[in-house]
C-alpha cells in the first residue's frame, strides 16, 4: 500500500520546490552555526557561572509571571473577541497583535511613554502605589507580557471560534451560568488551543530582549534576563554568549516540536474530540447495541421510578420577529414542529430558549412568565441535532451536569443522573465517554441528560435525524415510553413525517415562520394545508379551484370529486397513494378519474412500491401498489399506463 502510495505520489514542481529548499536552508544554517560554533566542552561551565545563573532564575520569574499575567488578562479578551459581537473589534484585534509586528524596542520606547516615570499612567503608578516600572523586574515583567500576550489570545482564540456554539448554549439550557459555562464546558474543550497558546507565550516571554532592555534597562539581578546577557557576553565571552543561546535555543525548539503546529488554533475535531459517534456507522453501531442487551430500553414495568419534579408546566408562548405565532399547550403535549428548510423551526425553538435576536418569545411556562430570565433561568432544556454531548465528560457527568448547575451535592446528581440513565436503557454506559458511544446511545444520554436537568420545557431538534433506520426506530421507541411522564411540553423539530405522526399529539406547519396549520396528526394527514405537508407525509396534493361540478386544476383538467366547495374557493385536492389504481388499459365502469401517462419512477417504501405517474392531463401522481401488482403489470421505469381515482377517494382543503 505505501508503496503504492509512494509510485502514485506526484513530484512537486522544480519552480515551487527549489525556493522552498532556500527557505529552509535559510533557516537551518543560522541554527547548524551554532552548533558548529558551541564549545561542547565548556557548554557545562558557562551555563553555571553564577552571572548566567543568576540570569536564568530572573529570566524563569519573569517570563512566568509574564505568562499568568496573559492569562489573566488575555483569556477573557480572546473569549470577548470570540464570542461577543461589538463595534470596534478589528480594532481591538488589531491591538492585540501590534506587539506581534512592532519592532520590540518600538515596544519599549511606547511602554516608556505609557507606563514610564514620565509616561501616562507612570506618575499615578508611583504616587498611588509606589511602583516604579523602569530598572525594577516588575517592568521587565511587563515588557514580556507585552509581546508575549498575543501569541496567547490568537491562539485561544482559534480555538474558541472552532469550538462549535452549541456546547455553549446547551450547557445554558441545562441551567448553567455563562460563567459556570465557560470553566465547566468552554475552557475544558479548548484545552489544547490555550495549552498551546500558554506554551508559545511563555517560550516567547523567556526569549524577549528589545522591549525589556529599552523600557526596563540592563540590571544584573533586577531586569538582566538571558537574551539580555547573551548580548553583553557577546562582546566580551562569545563562546560563553554562544553556549547561553544554544540553551535559548533548545528550549525554544522544544516548545515547537511538542506543540507540532497546534497554536495555529486547531479545533476541537469533532470525532477525536469526543462528539459522538454517527449512527450512520449504520450496521455496526446497531450490531453494537444489539450485543449489549443491558442496552435495551426497559420495559415499562421496570422503569425505575422518575426522579424528575411532579409538576405540570403548561405552555403559552407569543412570538414575534422571524416568526409570528401564538403557541398553546397543555401539559404533557408533543408537538411535532415541521416546514420546509427556512420555514423558521430552529428560529422557533432558539426564541424560545431567548437564545437569538431574530424572534422574541413572550413565554410563560405553568404560572411562572420567564420571557425576562436569561436561557441559563428559564428551565427550557434542548437537545441539539447532533445531541452536543460534552465530550470531556462522561456520560454519568453529562447526565449529572444540569442537577451540578442547580447546585444539587454531586453524590445525589449522581445518582439521579445513573437513574435516568437506567430508564433510558444506558446505564451501564454511564462511564464512557462520548467518543465511545454509538450516535444511538449518544443520543439517549443527550435525551437522559435534558430530561435530568428537570425541565419546564423540552426542544428537540431533530433528535433522529443522524441514525440509520434500525436505531432510529428503536430510539423513537425509548423516546416515546420516556416522553409519556414528562409533565412539560415538548418540541420536537422533524423533518420525517414518520417520527411527526408517530411521536406527537399535535403537529404544527410553519411556513415562513407563521403557522400554516397545528393539527393532531390525523387531522394533518387527512387534510395538509399545503401541498407539501401533504408530500410530506406521503400524500398526493393538488393546488385548485372548486368548481360546479368537482375540482378545477390550473392546468385547465378537472377532477371529479364526491364531496364539494363553495364554488371558486381556493382548496387542495389530497389523494391517498393508496387509492390510486394503476392498470395497462383503460378502465371502464364507474365514474372514476382517469389518465393517461407513463412511469417515471418507481421506489421500494418498506413491503410495498411506489410508483410516479407523470401525465400530460394532469399534475404527476403517485400511486402505491404491492410487488406482485407491479410485476403483474410489468411495470418498468417508462411503461404506459393508465390510472383512476375514484371520486369518493378525493378530500378537498380549502385554504
Ligand atoms: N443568524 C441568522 N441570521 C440571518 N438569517 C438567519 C439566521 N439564521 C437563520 N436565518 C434565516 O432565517 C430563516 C429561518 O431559519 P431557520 O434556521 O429557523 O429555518 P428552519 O426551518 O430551521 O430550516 P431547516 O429545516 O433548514 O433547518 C431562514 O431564511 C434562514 O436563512
Amino acid at each position: 500500500m505505501s508503496r503504492h502510495l509512494a509510485r502514485t505520489r506526484t513530484r512537486p514542481p522544480v519552480t515551487l520546490a527549489l525556493p522552498a529548499l532556500l527557505a529552509v536552508a535559510f533557516l537551518l544554517l543560522p541554527l547548524i552555526g551554532i552548533l558548529s560554533r558551541t564549545a561542547w566542552g565548556e557548554v557545562g561551565a558557562h551555563l553555571s557561572s553564577p552571572g548566567v545563573v543568576q540570569a536564568l532564575r530572573l529570566s524563569l520569574f519573569v517570563s512566568l509571571w509574564a505568562l499568568g499575567l496573559s492569562l489573566l488578562l488575555g483569556v477573557p479578551l480572546a473569549w470577548l473577541l470570540a464570542r461577543v459581537p461589538f463595534k470596534g473589534k478589528a480594532f481591538v484585534r488589531s491591538l492585540v497583535l501590534l506587539p506581534m509586528v512592532l519592532p520590540p524596542t518600538v515596544g519599549g520606547v511606547a511602554l516608556l511613554l505609557g507606563f514610564g516615570r514620565r509616561g501616562l499612567l507612570g506618575p499615578w503608578l508611583e504616587g498611588t502605589f509606589g511602583i516604579t516600572l523602569p530598572f525594577h523586574t516588575s517592568g521587565a515583567v511587563v515588557a514580556a507580557t507585552f509581546v508575549a500576550m498575543p501569541f496567547l489570545v490568537i491562539s485561544l482564540e482559534g480555538a474558541l471560534g472552532g469550538l462549535k456554539q452549541s456546547y455553549e448554549e446547551t450547557a445554558a439550557s441545562l441551567g448553567a451560568s455563562p460563567v459556570r459555562v465557560f470553566f465547566t464546558v468552554t475552557l475544558p474543550m479548548v484545552a489544547p488551543g490555550l495549552i498551546a497558546g500558554a506554551a508559545l507565550t511563555w517560550a516567547r516571554a523567556l526569549g524577549e530582549f528589545g522591549a525589556t532592555i529599552t523600557f526596563a534597562g540592563n540590571l544584573p539581578g533586577t531586569t538582566q534576563t538571558l537574551p539580555l546577557q547573551v548580548y553583553l557576553l557577546l562582546q566580551d565571552e562569545p563562546e560563553a554568549a554562544t553556549s547561553v543561546s544554544l540553551l535559548l535555543l533548545v528550549i525554544a525548539m522544544a516548545v515547537l516540536i511538542a506543540l507540532r503546529g497546534r497554536w495555529t488554533g486547531t479545533p476541537v475535531a469533532a470525532r477525536s474530540a469526543g462528539a459522538p459517534a454517527t449512527a450512520t456507522d449504520g450496521a455496526e453501531a446497531a450490531a453494537a447495541e444489539a450485543e449489549r442487551a443491558p442496552g435495551a430500553p426497559l420495559p415499562a414495568a421496570e422503569v425505575p421510578a422518575a426522579p424528575q419534579d411532579t409538576g405540570h408546566w403548561p405552555l403559552h408562548a407569543t412570538v414575534t420577529g422571524f416568526n409570528e405565532l401564538t403557541l398553546d399547550a397543555g401539559p404533557g403535549t408533543t408537538i411535532a414542529v415541521v416546514g420546509e428548510n427556512g420555514a423558521g423551526k430552529t428560529t422557533l425553538l432558539r426564541a424560545l430558549l431567548g437564545l437569538t435576536p431574530r424572534a422574541h418569545a413572550e413565554l410563560r411556562l405553568g404560572d411562572a412568565d420567564v420571557t425576562a430570565l436569561p436561557p441559563h433561568k428559564r428551565q427550557v432544556a434542548w437537545v441539539p441535532q447532533d445531541g452536543a454531548l460534552f465530550p470531556h465528560l462522561s456520560a454519568l457527568a453529562n447526565t449529572a451536569y444540569g442537577l451540578r448547575a442547580r447546585r444539587v451535592p454531586r453524590a445525589e446528581a449522581r445518582r439521579e443522573a445513573q437513574l435516568w440513565l437506567d430508564r433510558l436503557g444506558v446505564g451501564h454506559l454511564a462511564a464512557r465517554r462520548p467518543a465511545q458511544l454509538s450516535g444511538g446511545q449518544a443520543q439517549r444520554v443527550a435525551l437522559a441528560r435534558a430530561l435530568a436537568a428537570r425541565p419546564r420545557l423540552l426542544l428537540l431538534d431533530e433528535p433522529l435525524a443522524a441514525l440509520d433506520q434500525t436505531t432510529r426506530a428503536r430510539v423513537r421507541h425509548t423516546l416515546r415510553t420516556h416522553l409519556a411522564g414528562f409533565g412539560g411540553v415538548c418540541l420536537i423539530v422533524t423533518h420525517d413525517p414518520v417520527e411527526a405522526v408517530s411521536l406527537a399529539d399535535r403537529v404544527l406547519v410553519l411556513a415562513d415562520g407563521r403557522t400554516l396549520q397545528d393539527a393532531p396528526p390525523a387531522e394533518v394527514t387527512r387534510h395538509p394545508r399545503s401541498p407539501w405537508v401533504a408530500r410530506m407525509l406521503g400524500r398526493n396534493a393538488w393546488p385548485g379551484t372548486a368548481s360546479a361540478d368537482g375540482f378545477a386544476l390550473p392546468s385547465g383538467g378537472r377532477l371529479v370529486t364526491a364531496e364539494t366547495l363553495p364554488e371558486g374557493s381556493r382548496a387542495l385536492a389530497i389523494i391517498g397513494p393508496e387509492a390510486v389504481s394503476v392498470h395497462r388499459d383503460r378502465p371502464a365502469g364507474s365514474p372514476r378519474n382517469v389518465w393517461q401517462g407513463s412511469v417515471r419512477e418507481i421506489t421500494a417504501v418498506g413491503s410495498r412500491l411506489r410508483v410516479l405517474v407523470g401525465s400530460a392531463e394532469a399534475p404527476d401522481l403517485v400511486a402505491e401498489i404491492t410487488p406482485e401488482a407491479a410485476a403483474e403489470l410489468g411495470l418498468v421505469d417508462g411503461s404506459k399506463v393508465w390510472t383512476s381515482v375514484k371520486a369518493t377517494e378525493v378530500t378537498l382543503v380549502e385554504l
